[in-house]
């Protein structure tokens, strides 16, 4: 089963317009003498999407996404956006589930869950992310976390068809700590396994998987080599133009 590879930055809370403008420059010839097939998606702070949006008018290799976005459609719900906002101002996929949401900001697996279903009804890809704790995986956890993240967060969904899934290890994300690439490997193929029990194979073959955490130039090629690695979610190695570019150039198929 061949899955096209998708590489997203998660910028996170840095770069504003200005910053990402000036990111493009560099980046966008750089991807435009590059003859690798990834999906190529950079998710952006709210202000920042139009300017980056703008900036990719016509671009069809490089999507915008958003970081988080609510689970409702308007009305009295102060300081949130919504997806039909963030389509607007173009953005095609939108992050959730991402440990810092869980664990700073408190979100639950139903709230995921239905943010999820919103990004859908409203046309957009959810970038779904799961992760263990470093507890969790030593505990002996890891499988029954993931289990519950991945079927509380899909609950109610019935295609995957526009779903992209991320694993991201909580214990590598920022800590220059990498999964090796094969407990990065065993762990998707047991996503994937769950998403084959909850769906069918034919879903779990064509269902994208990243793995995020300290993805950066140097370990690209290895782990996106992987089987069941479809991609990579990638913060701080994606700040800089050239850094982002070298995963991809790394992990070219
Ligand atoms: O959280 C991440 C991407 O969403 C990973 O962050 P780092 O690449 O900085 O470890």
């Amino acid at each position: 089963m061949s899955r096209n590879l998708i590489v997203a930055a998660n910028w996170k809370l840095n770069k504003g317009p200005a910053e990402a403008e000036a990111f493009l420059d560099t980046f966008i010839p750089k991807v435009d003498a590059f003859a690798g097939s990834a999906d190529i998606v950079i998710a952006a702070p709210f202000v920042t999407i139009p300017a980056l949006a703008a900036k990719l008018a016509g671009n069809n290799r490089i999507a915008v996404a958003a970081q988080n976005c609510s689970e409702q459609e308007s009305g009295a719900f102060t300081g949130e956006i919504s997806t039909a906002m963030l389509k607007e101002v173009g953005a095609q996929y939108i992050i959730t589930g991402h440990s810092e949401r869980r664990s700073i900001y408190g979100e639950s697996d139903a709230l995921i869950n239905a943010k999820n279903k919103k990004i859908l009804a409203e046309g957009l890809k959810p970038i779904f992310c799961i992760g263990e704790t470093l507890e969790e995986r030593e505990g002996g956890q890891l499988e029954s976390v993931l289990r519950t993240q991945i079927t509380e967060g899909l609950k109610d969904i019935d295609s995957l068809e526009d779903v992209v899934v991320a694993y991201e290890p909580v214990w590598a994300i920022g800590t220059g700590v990498t999964a090796t690439a094969e407990q990065a490997q065993d762990t998707q193929k047991f996503v994937r396994s769950v998403i084959a029990e909850l769906y069918d194979q034919a879903t779990a073959d064509a269902v994208r998987i990243q793995y995020g955490g300290s993805v950066k130039p140097g370990n690209a090629g290895e782990l996106l080599g992987q089987e069941d690695i479809d991609g990579a979610l990638v913060g701080g190695a994606a700040l800089e133009a050239d850094s982002f570019f070298g995963i991809l150039e790394n992990s070219a198929q």
